[in-house]
């Protein structure tokens, strides 16, 4: 199986690294940025989003969206917000999509998979996701995901060509678990740093990573995800990576968003993609239309708006108190 990637950044190259190990094909890895094709043929280095990592020579970087006609299967890693546009251009008719991004688009308040649904009609969708910081794949340490496809037979297929001694697919029927585990679980990154910023201790991060779980799973039952999915690797899995570590970019914006600094201040001219600071304003309002409360969240985008965190941690601590299981 042919594997073609869409998105040079620091995942689609750590992925592109995963599919190369996996099998002896050649990996084509679509990127954006013609210094990111450059760097990756030459010197195969991507030195803009995943420094450091040699990537393997079955490899060949490629800026035109036409050459990834030729693949058996494409692992879609542009930002959740880029999807669409990045899709309507590949044209790719009914090749098998991967989808690896973490996020709800803007706007139509679709999970990825329902975007690449929209686009290319024709392409059965799988959903790869779950705790995975990019240089640790990228440099072989063990990993596990999940793979969520409908179709057995595709998801046993791409399950093995994926899979090395260091990457494991563990598989899944529920798509739409496996996807909002992961675009729900950067928000609440966002949230446990403004946690470590703030200085609220180690007992309020677990009370959040805990409560905030229950927010996710409150939110991904009412859009037809199974609970068993969201206590996995694509959900609690990823939530309990993202909250514990300045490696992920969404907890790191959320430690300087507890230090007091401005959203805007903190995304200005960042290169890599903060998920959550997109994710958290389209889920709010999804979840208003699927009356599931979501307090922690809502926080989120009320600090995303420029609120000061003192005023927003004390409204969240004088909520009425509740039952566990609510
Ligand atoms: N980095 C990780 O460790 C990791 C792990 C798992 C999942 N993800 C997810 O993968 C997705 C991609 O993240 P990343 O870390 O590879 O990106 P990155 O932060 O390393 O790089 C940013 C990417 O955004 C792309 N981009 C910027 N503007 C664009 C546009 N207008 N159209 C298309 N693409 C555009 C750039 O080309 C680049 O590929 C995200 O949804 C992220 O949540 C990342
Ligand atoms: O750096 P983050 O916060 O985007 O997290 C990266 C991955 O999603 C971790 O699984």
């Amino acid at each position: 199986m042919r594997i073609g990637v869409i998105g040079g950044g620091a995942w689609g190259t750590a992925l592109a690294q995963v599919a190369a190990r996996g099998g002896a094909e050649p990996v084509t890895l679509w990127a954006r940025e013609l210094e990111v094709v450059a760097s990756i043929n030459a010197e195969r280095v991507n030195h803009a989003f995943l420094p450091r990592v040699e990537l393997a020579q079955s490899i060949r970087a490629t800026g035109e969206l036409s050459e990834l006609r030729a693949c058996d299967a494409l692992l879609v890693v542009a930002p959740a917000q880029h999807v669409r546009s990045v899709l309507t251009q590949a044209a790719v008719g009914s090749t098998p999509l991967v989808l690896c991004a973490k996020g709800i688009e803007a706007g139509s308040k679709m999970l990825v998979g329902e975007v690449a649904r929209a686009v290319c009609g024709q392409a059965p969708v799988a959903v790869l996701s779950g705790p995975t910081f990019a240089h640790e794949v990228a440099a072989g340490l063990p990993t596990a995901v999940t793979l969520a496809c409908e179709d057995a037979g595709l998801r046993a297929r791409l399950g093995a060509r994926l899979a090395s001694r260091s990457f494991r697919p563990y598989a899944s029927d529920d798509v739409a678990g496996a996807e909002i585990g992961g675009a729900v679980k950067n928000v609440l990154a966002v949230a446990c740093g403004v946690v470590e910023g703030a200085g609220l201790g180690q007992n309020a991060r677990a009370a959040l990573i805990a409560r905030g779980f229950a927010e996710m799973t409150r939110f991904g039952r009412a859009r037809g995800a199974r609970a068993e999915t969201l206590a996995g690797l694509s959900g609690l899995g990823d939530l309990v990576l993202t909250c514990s570590s300045t490696s992920s970019r969404n907890f790191s914006l959320g430690v300087g968003l507890g230090q007091g600094r401005a959203a805007a201040e903190l995304l200005a001219d960042r290169r890599t993609v903060a998920e959550g600071a997109f994710t958290a304003p389209v889920l709010a309002e999804a979840a208003r239309d699927a009356g599931v409360e979501m307090p922690v969240t809502d926080a989120v985008v009320r600090l995303l708006e420029g609120a000061e965190p003192g005023a927003v941690i004390a409204d969240l601590l004088a909520r009425p108190l509740r039952d566990e299981g609510h």
